[in-house]
C-alpha cells in the first residue's frame, strides 16, 4: 500500500462525502438484517397457524401483516441508502479519477522533450488511461465493497451466533474457502486479461500504423502482407481471449457450488437441530438468507484484494512519472521580457541518449531584429541550435545568452512565449484551419488570422476550400498538401508577433516563387523580430543579415551572401548548383 499512500491527499478533498458514504453503508447493512429475522418469525408463525384457534389465527394474521410491512419498509430504506452509498462513494471515485488524470497530464506537460524521446507514446497513454482506471477501482469499488463487507460481517455474524451458535459455525466454515478460491481465480483472470490487453494494444498499433501509412502500403502493394500480419496478431489475440473466457467461466459455477454447499449445510445441520428441538424451524430460512447475504461479500474479499494489488502496481507506474523532475526547470519566477538578441559562445552539445556530439564550439551573435540563416548538410546540427534557443535542452558547455542574460536565468514561460517556432515537420491539430493558426495566439480575431495567413501566402488556398477557415483538418492535417501545412504552421508562428522567430527548414515543400513572396512578407511584418532561418536552400538564406554554414556540428563558413560567394566555399558551390537547377 506504499504507492497508494500518495492518494491520501486526494482523498482528503472528498472526506465528507466518503464519511457520509461509510455511515450510509453501515445503516443500510444494519437494516438488511430485518429481512432474515422476520422471514424466520413469519415461518414460525405459519408453523403454529394450523393448530391455532380461530381467535389466535386472527392475531397471527395481524402479526404477519405487521412483519411483512417491517420487511417492506426496511428493504425499501436499505435500497434507498444503497443508492445513496453508490452515489457518494462511486461518484467520489470518478472525481478522484478526474483529478488524478489531470495531475498526470499536467506532469506530462511539465516534462522535457528528452522524457518524450525516452518513453513510448503508448506507455504514456497507458499510464494516463489504463493505470488511472485501475487506481480508480481502488478509490471507489474496492473501498465501497470493503466497507460493505466489513459492516455486513460485523452485523450478520453476531446475529447468526446469537440465534443459533452451532449452526452458525457450520454455515460460516465454507466461506473462507470460497474467498481463497475466488482470490486464486481472480488473480489468474487478471494475469490473463493483462495478456489480452497487450495483444489488443499490438493489434491497435498495427491497425493504426496501417491506416496512417495507407498510401505507402498501397503504393508498394503491401496489402496482402499487412493482412497476414494483422491476421497473425488477431489470432494470438483471439487465443488469449479464449484462455481468459475459460477461467472466467469458472468464476460463477464455483460461487454457485460453494453457496449450494453452505445451503445444504444449513438445511442438514439446521434440520437435525429442529428435530432435536434446539432451534425453531424459522431459523432455517433465516440462515439461508444470511448465507446468501454473506456469499457475495466473501467472494469479494478475493476480488478486492486483487483490485488493490493491481491498483498498487498501477500507482507505482504512475508515481514513477510523477516523481520525475523535468530536466528543464524554470529558475526564475519573476517576469523577464525578451527583446531578442542572441549569442552563442563556444557552445558544445551532446545528446545524452545517443551520445552524438551535435554542436562543437559554436559561436555567433545576432542583434535583436536581425536575421540569421543557417545552412548545412543534413545532421549537421542546425535544428539543435534552434532547440537550444527554445530551451528544449540545456547546454552543459559554453554560454548561450539572450539579451546578454544567461538563458537559464530567464523566466521559462516568458522565453517560450517570446518565440515563434516553425518545426521541420509541421504538426497540425485535428481542428479547423482557423483554430490551428489561432493556436499561436489565444484571443486572435478572424482578421488577425487572415492577415497571418496572407503573410504566409496560404490565404488563397484556404479560401478555395468550401468551408474556408472552418475546414476541419484530419489527423496530422491530411487534407492539406505538405507546402500548405508548412505555410499554416508559419501563419501560426507569426500571428503571435514573437520577438524571436525560428524557422526550421519550413519552406522546403514550397516552390521558390512562393518562398520569395513569404520571405518578402516576413521582412515587412517582422522588422523588429530576430529571425533564424534554417534551410538547405540558398534562396531562403541569401537576404539574411548573417549566414552561417554548419558541417558536422561546426561552423565552417560565416558572412553574408556576397562575402560567402567570394569565399568560393560550400555556400558558393551550393548557390551555383541551385542556380543551375533552377535554370
Ligand atoms: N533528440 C535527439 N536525440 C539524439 N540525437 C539527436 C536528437 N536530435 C538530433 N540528434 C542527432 O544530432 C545530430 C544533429 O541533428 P540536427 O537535427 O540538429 O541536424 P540538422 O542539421 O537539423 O539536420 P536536418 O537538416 O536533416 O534537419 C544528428 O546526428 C542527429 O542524429
Amino acid at each position: 500500500m506504499k504507492e497508494l499512500k500518495k492518494l491520501n491527499k486526494l482523498f482528503a478533498k472528498y472526506k465528507w462525502q466518503l464519511i457520509g458514504g461509510v455511515i450510509v453503508t453501515i445503516i443500510s447493512r444494519v437494516l438488511s438484517l430485518v429481512l432474515p429475522k422476520y422471514v424466520g418469525e413469519i415461518i414460525n408463525l405459519l408453523s403454529d397457524y394450523t393448530d391455532a384457534s380461530e381467535a389466535q389465527k386472527e392475531v397471527i394474521g395481524d402479526q404477519l401483516t405487521i412483519y411483512i410491512l417491517y420487511i417492506l419498509g426496511a428493504t425499501l430504506l436499505a435500497a434507498g441508502l444503497t443508492f445513496i452509498m453508490r452515489q457518494l462513494i462511486i461518484v467520489v471515485s470518478r472525481h478522484l479519477e478526474y483529478d488524478l488524470k489531470n495531475i498526470v497530464y499536467q506532469q506530462y506537460q511539465r516534462l522535457s522533450l528528452g522524457f518524450y524521446k525516452q518513453n513510448r507514446t503508448g506507455d504514456l497513454m497507458n499510464r494516463i488511461s489504463e493505470d488511472v482506471s485501475k487506481v480508480r477501482m481502488y478509490m471507489g469499488p474496492a473501498i465501497m465493497y470493503s466497507i460493505n463487507m466489513l459492516t455486513l460481517f460485523a452485523v450478520v455474524i453476531p446475529a447468526m451466533i446469537n440465534t443459533a451458535p452451532t449452526l452458525a459455525v457450520y454455515t460460516i466454515i465454507p466461506l473462507p474457502i470460497l474467498s481463497v478460491a475466488i482470490y486464486v481465480i481472480s488473480r489468474e483472470i487478471n494475469k490473463r486479461s493483462t495478456l489480452v490487453q497487450e495483444y489488443l494494444s499490438n493489434l491497435n498499433t498495427i491497425s493504426q500504423e496501417s491506416f496512417s501509412g495507407i498510401s505507402v502500403i498501397k503504393a508498394y502493394n503491401l496489402a496482402p502482407q499487412m493482412t497476414e500480419q494483422f491476421t497473425d496478431v488477431a489470432n494470438d489475440s483471439k487465443d488469449k481471449n479464449i484462455d481468459l473466457a475459460r477461467i472466467q467461466a469458472l468464476f460463477f459455477p464455483l460461487m454457485v457450488l460453494l453457496i449450494g454447499l453452505s445451503n445444504i449445510m444449513v438445511i442438514y445441520i439446521g434440520g437435525k437441530q429442529v428435530i432435536d428441538g434446539v432451534i425453531d424451524v424459522g431459523t432455517i430460512p433465516e440462515f439461508l438468507i444470511y448465507v446468501n447475504m454473506l456469499t457475495w461479500p466473501v467472494a469479494i474479499v478475493g476480488w478486492v484484494t486483487n483490485m488493490i494489488q493491481q491498483a498498487e502496481a498501477s500507482q507505482k507506474r504512475i508515481n514513477e512519472f510523477l516523481d520525475i523532475e523535468p530536466a528543464i526547470q524554470n529558475l526564475n519566477e519573476a517576469s523577464t521580457k525578451v527583446k531578442g538578441s542572441i549569442a552563442f559562445d563556444k557552445v558544445n552539445f551532446i545528446y545524452e541518449d545517443t551520445n552524438i556530439h551535435a554542436l562543437k564550439d559554436i559561436s555567433f551573435e545576432i542583434e535583436a531584429g536581425k536575421t540569421l540563416a543557417i545552412l548545412g548538410k543534413t545532421g549537421s546540427g542546425k535544428s539543435t541550435i534552434l532547440e537550444l534557443i527554445g530551451r528544449l535542452y540545456d547546454i552543459e558547455n559554453g554560454s548561450l545568452t539572450i539579451d546578454n542574460k544567461e538563458i537559464r536565468s530567464l523566466n521559462l514561460d516568458d522565453l517560450r512565449s517570446s518565440i515563434g517556432y516553425v518545426p521541420q515537420d509541421a504538426f497540425l491539430f485535428s481542428d479547423t484551419i482557423g483554430n490551428n493558426i489561432a493556436f499561436g495566439k489565444k484571443d486572435a480575431s478572424q482578421e488577425e488570422i487572415e492577415t497571418a495567413a496572407k503573410n504566409a501566402v496560404v490565404h488563397k488556398n484556404i479560401t478555395n476550400f468550401t468551408k474556408g477557415y472552418e475546414t476541419v483538418l484530419g489527423e496530422r492535417g491530411i487534407t492539406l498538401s505538405g507546402g500548405q501545412k508548412q505555410r499554416v504552421s508559419i501563419a501560426r508562428a507569426i500571428i503571435k508577433k514573437p520577438q524571436i522567430l525560428l524557422f526550421d527548414d519550413c519552406l522546403s515543400a514550397v516552390d521558390t516563387e512562393t518562398e520569395e513572396k513569404i520571405l518578402n512578407n516576413l521582412k515587412k511584418v517582422t522588422q523588429d523580430t530576430t529571425t533564424i532561418i534554417v534551410s538547405h536552400r540558398v534562396s531562403s538564406a541569401k537576404n539574411a543579415d548573417q549566414i552561417i554554414v554548419l558541417d558536422d556540428g561546426k561552423i565552417i563558413e560565416r558572412g553574408n551572401h556576397d562575402s560567402l560567394l567570394n569565399e568560393n566555399g560550400y555556400y558558393a558551390e551550393l548557390f551555383a548548383n541551385q542556380m543551375l537547377e533552377e535554370e
